[in-house]
């Protein structure tokens, strides 16, 4: 999402970003061609009211011929069941495509954000994007719904209305025209103003709205910190911002409601006087100056009517506009044009002299060349200092970043040129932290295989040590296990990320520090099918214990993004460098004593 620059601004003031809806109104041209049909069928209708109006007036009322009268009823009444008929087909088309438009768009915006690389996360606020795909959404429905179909009828109505005063009576209509300019340029002018407040207004919104999210799903940590107050100072603020911002909008529009309509009514109010004086002399018809009297109401109130629905437009426009920009949002981690495939899966891993930093740091590297291959089967512990850069190589890894320099390779080729899906189809992970959904314990565990068969799940529970704790909840697998798995342990949640690892059944398994939350029962057994798992498969895994360094294959020792040591366990503390100094601090003393055993 851009900055809101200068540039920005004036791009904003216009509602051409509503042109962007054009492609969705594209996909349901009937239910457009409706609407527009009963659009112009009702305003064809108000404006042929007038018509019948004067000539019961002039005629009507004569003696002479007294069926005239019930014929022009009857002419009124069927003009009143079309424009009936017409305003309830414009009421659904309309309101009905509003829906239609925005299920299509919120279901568009979250297919492409979800598709975006953890880059545009680490820069943009969940909650921010969230108020996108949920209060902008609504802002374009009311205006395509409502608003445009109003700002549509009153602009038929306007222009036809101002037609008819024209053949009416061309002299009242041109002091009309004189006094057109004088009314229509503040009114553009005053537009302007009121679309940029709101488009300030949605902006605090949306900060309130992150704030808000970011805070409800912290709420444990806050109450344990007895921030709640801070909290809801924090967010009181945000949302009185946004109530300010709001109201400076409101203010702007309903002053230029109030003087839109001045000039409309008054400027009425005096032609009014001058047809009278016409009237009065014998120059006019009565009936004719309450056709014309008709005529200027329709095109005042419809004038009226216009400026107030412009303003919406225009919030809308900004909503589009908002929309728009993330839409266009390109992942930097796109599928190559012409995507290798992947050899027959081995499980081999190559860094190649690989420089990295994350796009949101570019002035600190988090890798400096990076060089080292593990071979298929391999188990391979990487350690080092917290912020070494352990993570990174598995986001790497997973392409979720690409380095700005080397490469980095899964079974021989370069991993951007095969399509992403296909790599990450090859790698199964056990985060640090467990990532559990609100869905039942089997759809958390069938994540990445959503078709493995229930006996398929059980067993890779069993083999994570997880059954048993799930049998004894009241659903079994079906219990449902609360937002982020509140309802689970920290050890069970990380069962249930090893059985959804197990599942995948992946050649490259990626581990961080994947037992950490376990009790050393637990630990054990989850050990043990965890290297039943790595026997036949890849394995890095972040390691911050002793048992795992100590049944790896190797160990990389990672110092600020540089690989400086790598050996086993054994080479690597005769070495005495930084491992053997690591493994002094960081592995506890209870496995200390194990450590020393080994030596
Ligand atoms: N998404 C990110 N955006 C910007 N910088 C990041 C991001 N993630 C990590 N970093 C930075 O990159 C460096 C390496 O981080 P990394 O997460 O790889 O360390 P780590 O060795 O895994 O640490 P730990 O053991 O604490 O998890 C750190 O300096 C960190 O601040």
């Amino acid at each position: 999402m851009s900055e809101t620059g200068q540039a920005d601004d004036t791009k904003r003031r216009s509602i051409r970003p509503l042109l962007r809806l054009t492609p969705y109104l594209r996909r349901y041209r009937s239910m457009v061609l409706g609407a527009l049909i009963a659009l112009v069928a009702a305003a064809v209708t108000s404006l042929a009211l007038p018509l019948a109006v004067r000539r019961m007036i002039d005629h009507g009322f004569d003696q002479s011929d007294r069926g005239l009268i019930d014929s022009y009823f009857a002419a009124i009444m069927v003009m009143a069941v079309i424009l009936a008929v017409a305003s309830a087909m414009r009421y659904y088309f309309v309101i009905t495509i509003g829906e239609r438009i925005v299920s299509d768009m919120r279901r568009e915006v979250f297919d492409h954000v979800t598709r975006l690389s953890p880059s545009f996360f680490d820069v943009n606020q969940s909650g921010e994007i969230v108020s996108r795909l949920t209060a902008d959404t609504t802002q374009i429905k009311s205006a395509v719904g409502a608003t445009a179909s109003v700002a549509l009828r009153n602009l038929i109505l306007c222009l036809g209305a101002v037609v008819m005063m024209i053949v009416t009576s061309p002299k009242l209509s041109s002091i009309v025209l004189i006094a057109i300019p004088i009314i229509v340029l503040p009114l553009v002018s005053f537009g302007r103003s009121v679309r940029k407040r709101s488009r300030a207004a949605q902006d605090t919104l949306a900060n309130a709205s992150a704030y808000a999210n970011e805070t409800i799903a912290a709420s444990r940590t806050i109450q344990a910190y007895n921030g709640e107050d801070a909290a809801a100072q924090r967010y009181g603020a945000a949302v009185e911002d946004a109530y300010q911002a709001a109201r400076a909008a409101i203010k702007s529009r309903s002053l230029l409601t109030g003087f839109a309509i001045t000039m409309v009514f008054g400027s009425i109010v005096a032609v009014l006087w001058v047809g009278a004086q016409n009237v009065l002399a014998g120059t006019m018809s009565a009936g004719t100056l309450g056709q014309f009297l008709l005529y200027s109401v329709i095109a005042g109130s419809s004038l009226g009517s216009l400026s107030e629905v412009w303003g919406e437009l225009s919030q809308a426009a900004g909503a589009a506009d908002r929309l728009g920009e993330l839409l266009a949002e390109v992942s930097p981690i796109a599928a190559p044009a012409n995507p290798l495939l992947l050899p027959p899966p081995q499980g081999r891993v190559e860094f190649s002299d690989v420089h990295f930093f994350y796009p949101s740091r570019p002035g600190r590297s988090a890798l400096h060349g990076l060089s080292f291959s593990v071979e298929p089967g391999e188990t391979v512990a990487i350690v080092g200092a917290s912020g070494a850069g352990k993570s990174t190589i598995f986001s790497l890894l997973l392409r979720f970043y690409d380095p700005q320099k080397g490469r980095v390779a899964m079974d021989g080729v370069d991993a951007r040129d095969v399509l992403p899906d296909a790599l990450r189809e090859r790698i199964a992970i056990v985060p640090q932290d467990t990532t559990i959904f609100a869905a039942s314990i089997h759809d958390n565990i069938a994540f990445g295989r959503p078709d493995a068969s229930r006996d398929e799940v059980y067993a890779a529970a069993i083999a994570a040590q997880a059954d048993e704790f799930i049998s004894r909840l009241e659903k079994g697998y079906d219990t449902q296990v609360g937002e982020r798995g509140v309802t689970l342990s920290g050890g069970q949640r990380q069962r249930i990320a090893i059985a959804r690892a197990i599942l995948k059944n992946a050649p490259i398994l990626l581990l961080d520090e994947a037992t950490s939350a376990l009790d050393a029962e637990s630990e054990t057994l989850v050990q043990k099918a965890l290297e039943g798992l790595m026997e036949t498969r890849t394995t890095l895994v972040i390691a911050h214990r002793l048992a795992t360094v100590l049944k790896a294959d190797r160990i990389l020792v990672l110092d600020q993004g540089r690989i400086v040591e790598e050996g086993t366990h054994q080479s690597l503390i005769h070495h005495g460098g930084i491992y053997a100094k690591l493994a002094r601090l960081q592995f506890d003393a209870g496995i200390e004593g194990r450590m020393l055993a080994v030596k």
